[in-house]
């Protein structure tokens, strides 16, 4: 499919979140091969990277930061790549365009309710950023108010003003973070309006999503990564399956009905309640959750003397811990379907488990973030036989 490749983003050079603006998408796409080829020429060849017909408007999650400028007026944008100077940005190529649009009402309504914004010199002030989450096949919006105090002036008729806008938000949080800190978000959230989280669809499951649970940015992508990683697993409905750094509990739902059981360990303790609730809600019954450092935990059933027939791993952009793959050849799955948004550290990991007898039979690389450097990559391994 040819794909329409718009105009390059004005906010390109300032904003900096998309380092591949301006270079076609075809090509952005033979660049992530390329590097993926050369971080992992010592483990085999890649296939080719699976793109996105549409490479546009693709994030699920939003952020934006307020500013009162000296006009009195409201800018809202992102900081300026490695600094605290705001770029006002009004619309982005990558971002949900509803979402987009919901960060401009709430700066409409901001100023009509005479809400102060935050200023990071001087501490005062109350509004500093909104995150947005949204689920693309529900159409459910949930909207997070960053906050330097709980006490929020007129909520509830805030909210009401923002719902009558846009219907959609279905669930409105204040998030209170005092602190002078880059981090976005604090510590305390207090619900304001709806159930406390949205729900997506992914591979015929419901999820839930809570503001503090990972969930993958990109889900048009997300569907296809995970067919991508369960197909690799060659499940055949007998196996021990192990989800490690499982999130909410995707890939362990959708792996549940080719397995026999399946294991998912995550340290957030508010996607494990995520996964639970999932679990429950989709009735899948052959699967359990753990709320534990998945490291440690696998250390713990290594030492059980468990079994584990396929394991699959999906950590932060800082790769695995050696705990948790010492652990891992320790159990000695069949097979090891190693998910990662980072292949300079799956890389190293990899590494490691090649000098345990595992080989590594594929390497899938997935484009979940286009217009940026970033690219996933999915790398299944067997156990050598004698
Ligand atoms: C890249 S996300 C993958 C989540 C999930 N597999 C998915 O596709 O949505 C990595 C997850 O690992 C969790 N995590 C980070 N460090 C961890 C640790 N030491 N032990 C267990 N989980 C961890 C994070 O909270 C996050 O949910």
């Amino acid at each position: 499919m040819k794909i329409e490749e718009k105009a390059k983003c004005p906010y390109e050079k300032k904003c900096g979140g998309c380092k591949y603006q301006g270079i076609p998408y075809e090509k952005q796409l033979k660049e992530k091969e390329k590097k993926v080829r050369k971080l992992l020429k010592d483990f085999g060849k890649p296939e080719p990277i699976m793109g996105m017909d549409d490479p546009y408007y693709y994030r699920n999650k939003v952020h934006a930061t307020y500013k009162h400028m000296r006009t009195g007026d409201i800018a809202v944008g992102r900081y300026e790549e490695g600094s605290h100077r705001l770029v006002p940005i009004d619309v982005c190529q990558i971002e949900n365009q509803k979402a987009d649009e919901v960060i401009q009402t709430i700066r409409k309504l901001a100023k009509s309710f005479k809400i102060k914004i935050y200023n990071e010199d001087s501490g005062y002030g109350l509004l500093r950023h909104v995150l947005i989450r949204t689920g693309r096949k529900t159409g459910e919006m949930l909207v997070v108010l960053v906050t330097a105090s709980p006490v929020f002036p007129s909520k509830n008729n805030f909210v009401k003003a923002l719902r009558k806008e846009h219907p959609e938000v279905t669930s409105v949080f204040l998030n209170i973070n005092d602190k002078k800190t880059s981090m976005i978000l604090g510590e305390r959230n207090i619900v304001l309006y709806g159930k406390g989280y949205i729900q997506d669809e992914l591979c015929g499951y419901i999820f839930r999503i809570s503001p503090h649970s990972f969930y993958q940015i990109n889900p048009v992508q997300t569907e296809r990564l995970y067919k991508k990683a369960i197909r690799l697993a060659d499940l055949k409905g007998k196996e021990r399956v192990l989800d490690a750094y499982c999130g909410i509990g995707t890939i362990g739902m959708i792996a549940s009905k080719h397995a026999k059981e399946v294991i998912g360990v995550e340290l957030n303790r508010e996607a494990v309640k995520d996964a639970i609730g999932n679990a429950k809600g989709n009735g899948v019954k052959n699967i359990r959750f753990y709320q534990a450092d998945a490291g440690e935990f696998m250390v713990a059933m290594a030492e059980r003397g468990e079994s584990m027939d396929v394991v699959f791993m999906d950590p932060p952009r800082a790769g695995s811990a050696e705990a948790f793959l010492q652990s891992v050849a320790r159990l000695a799955p069949k097979k090891i379907v190693y998910i990662s948004c980072n292949p300079e550290t799956m890389a190293r990991d990899l590494k490691y488990l090649t000098k345990k007898k595992y080989e590594v039979s594929k390497i899938c690389p997935v484009d979940m973030f286009p217009f940026t450097e970033h690219v996933e990559c999915i790398v299944s391994m067997v156990r050598k036989e004698k």
